[in-house]
């Protein structure tokens, strides 16, 4: 900004003023003297008067260039202050974004804030966020926003985006397309400008966030961009490693299946949201038949290495709302959610048929097939409360134990008013 010139200093014309006045008191004085020095003293007014008007002038013409830059500097004063008040708002939304990546529970979750907060941040672009998706580098564009000047594949490759090779913003225009990712497929002639910045956390890379803007100036907020980015990557982080030490702590190392804490925290929340919906639910307990012996005959690996095709059986035969855990041991409980006695007999059954059809490899030999003992119980009709169904499902395995094990055997029904 440029400072107002000084002023010119203003003695000039006062001296010439007061010098003008008295050359005409001198005039009028000397009219008695002589007409030579009147003549004389009108001269020296009339020329100090034309000295003095010109200062006027002068001062005048200052006072007009001093004005003008004043306005000059008010706009720029202006122009400085709205900049202030857009960047001052955007730290106030860049704060509030991450304030609600706290308040996040999941992924999911952080990654719909972002993609609401980051379409007020970023006014003027469109973007798609890319979570990496799995542990080969490959990431989707999960989260939109805004229309992309330029096509942009909704998979893509790690490989596929600069900002992932070189682990900082890339930004790139159709200008030198040779600079454009992979993964930006251009669809017009019209000018465009592309930034790519890096999720990156704790040295691990999470995915990339892509923006596109049309015209022929890059993205002027890239900065805001990329601290958006950090808060994003640093949330993203921080919900994993929440997540994983939650997993530790509800899941069994071995199968990776839910743990019997996890069992005791669900099973009331399930059969509750049952009650409420009026709707049976199934719980079924498994005790793999003979285990001691296979253990002793086999090695303890190789009866690791039952458990977990077991559970994988288990997984893959469940659906997405069935709870399938492993209590310790041999022993395994599955709840099933909305599941009428009739068909929760039909899975077991087919859980029991499935289980001996299992091939087990172990150091390159395939294990004999195994047998599971099931006991069934159903909410409400075996149980209102938690303790009590398990306990009712558990009772029931061991009586299919004693009838010859390999077998489902569904609980006694009980009176529902005592249990
Ligand atoms: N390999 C392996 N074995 C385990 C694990 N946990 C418990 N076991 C074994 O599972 C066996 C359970 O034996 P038992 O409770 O006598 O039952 P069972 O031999 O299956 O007999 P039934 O249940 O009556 O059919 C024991 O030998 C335990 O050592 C584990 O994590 N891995």
């Amino acid at each position: 900004m440029n400072a107002p010139p000084p002023r010119p200093p203003l003695q000039w014309p006062f001296l010439a003023c007061g010098l003008g006045v008295v050359g005409l008191l001198v005039w009028f004085g000397s009219v008695q003297m002589s007409v030579l020095h009147s003549w004389l003293g009108l001269l020296a007014g009339v020329g100090l008067l034309i000295l003095m008007l010109r200062q006027f002038r002068g001062l005048h013409r200052q006072a007009t260039q001093d004005a003008q830059a004043i306005q000059v500097v008010r706009r720029e004063l202006a122009i400085e202050q709205a900049r202030q008040e857009s960047h001052s708002a955007d730290l106030g939304l860049l704060s509030r974004f991450g304030n609600l990546l706290l308040a996040c529970t999941d992924e999911a979750e952080a990654l719909q804030t972002s993609q609401q907060m980051l379409s007020l941040l970023l006014p003027g672009s469109a973007g798609s966020i890319y979570p990496l998706i799995d542990g080969e580098g490959l990431a989707e564009a999960t989260h939109l926003w805004g229309i992309h000047v330029c096509g942009t594949r909704p998979q893509a490759s790690a490989q596929d985006c600069w900002a992932m090779h070189r682990k900082r913003q890339h930004v790139a225009s159709n200008q030198s397309p040779e600079s454009l990712c992979p993964h930006v497929q251009p669809n017009g002639s019209a000018a465009f400008f592309t930034s790519c910045i890096p999720l990156v956390a704790q040295n691990e890379s999470l995915g990339w966030i892509y923006l596109s803007s049309p015209g022929a100036e890059a993205y002027p907020k890239l900065q805001m961009a990329v601290a958006a980015a950090e808060q994003l990557a640093l949330a993203l982080a921080n919900l994993k490693l929440r997540e994983s030490l939650r997993d530790q702590s509800v899941r069994d190392p071995l199968t990776t299946l839910f743990n019997r804490r996890y069992l005791t925290e669900s099973l009331g929340r399930e059969m509750a949201r049952s009650g409420r919906r009026k709707q049976t639910l199934a719980v079924m307990t498994f005790d793999i038949d003979h285990f001691k012996a296979f253990n002793d005959t086999y090695g303890h690996a190789a009866g690791d290495a039952v458990l977990v095709a077991f559970a994988r059986l288990l997984q893959t035969s469940s659906r997405s709302e069935d709870i399938a855990c492993r209590m310790g041991g041999e022993e395994f409980v599955l709840i099933m959610p909305e599941m009428e006695l009739t068909v929760a007999e039909r899975r077991a059954h087919e859980l029991l048929a499935g289980i001996t059809q299992l091939q087990i490899m172990h150091e390159g030999q395939l294990l004999p097939a195994v047998t599971t003992s099931i006991g069934l119980a159903l909410f409400p009709d075996h149980g209102r409360q938690p303790d009590r169904l398990l306990a009712a499902s558990d009772q029931a395995v061991y009586r299919a134990k004693s009838a010859g094990r390999n077998q489902l055997v569904v609980a006694d029904a009980v009176d529902i008013t005592s249990s």
